[in-house]
């Protein structure tokens, strides 16, 4: 299915539906930009199928904004993601696929959402290492990352933030000597939480850490992360990357 963009030098965005048909939009979600323009698609397809009850609208979102803010944090504050879920279950679509939710809060609050699974990615990560220990580095990453584990028959060692007499610390809950490790999480904002976790993993042996996450947003560059880590794996749900330290998935 067809459409087009325009974007006005005001900034706003205009859509044309170019081919009729059930529509399939695949997009980023990483800006607001992007939703708008979705809007704009969504709009104008309905105008056009209004009589059509057997077309269907699916949309996939390969990162979605916001997707961390899934409550509200302080009493004040404004909880993004429903903000973001509300708009987006304004346009009624009929599925909406995300990929790589960082919890289950966004299905829950978006309708008619399914996730899609980041299992393929780990897998030829898994792969392109040679069977390496995966490790999760924090509860919330610990679900997803035994059940890619359990499919994979791989070993896995968990590894939670602690505080021991009120210092932040690391613990990693299994051995890791000699054996290459890789860190399995959602995204990597500005990398310090693998940095640190790559480093605890080292100090106990670990002969090589690789660091996989679904969105690579690495806003901070790579500069810390090179310190501790031997190379990355992500997909390009969130931008594209050109560097030799990252091996990239074409996802979008
Ligand atoms: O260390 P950075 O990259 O800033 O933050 C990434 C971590 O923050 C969490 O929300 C993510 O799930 C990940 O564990």
């Amino acid at each position: 299915m067809k459409y087009e963009i325009k974007k006005f030098k005001d900034g706003q965005v205009a859509a044309k539906i170019l081919e009729e048909g059930n529509l399939d939009v695949h997009i980023r979600g990483n800006s607001y930009d992007d939703l708008f323009a979705i809007a704009a698609i969504k709009e104008a397809w309905d105008a056009e199928n209004s009589m059509n009850k057997t077309a269907t609208a699916t949309l996939s979102i390969y990162c979605l904004i916001g997707q961390r803010s899934d409550r509200r944090f302080n009493a004040k504050e404004s909880f993004d993601l429903k903000v973001i879920a509300n708009f987006i279950n304004s346009m009624a679509f009929d599925k909406v696929e995300i990929l790589h939710p960082h919890s289950p809060i966004s299905l829950a609050l978006i309708e008619n959402a399914s996730k899609l699974s980041h299992f393929p990615y780990v897998k030829k990560t898994f792969e392109a290492i040679g069977n390496p220990v995966l490790v999760s580095p924090d509860a919330g990453a610990y679900k997803t990352t035994h059940e890619i584990a359990e499919k994979l028959e791989a070993d896995l060692v968990p590894s939670n933030k602690v505080r021991v007499d009120g210092i932040p610390q690391i613990s990693i809950q299994g051995d890791v000597k000699d054996k290459d490790c890789l860190i399995v999480d959602d995204l990597a904002d500005g990398g310090r939480t693998f940095k640190f976790l790559a480093d605890a993993l080292k100090k106990q042996g670990a002969a090589k850490v690789f660091l996989y996450v679904t969105h690579g947003q690495f806003n901070y560059g790579f500069d810390e992360l090179k310190e501790t880590i031997d190379h990355v794996y992500c997909t390009n749900s969130f931008k594209k990357i050109e560097d030799e330290f990252v091996t990239q998935f074409k996802v979008i």
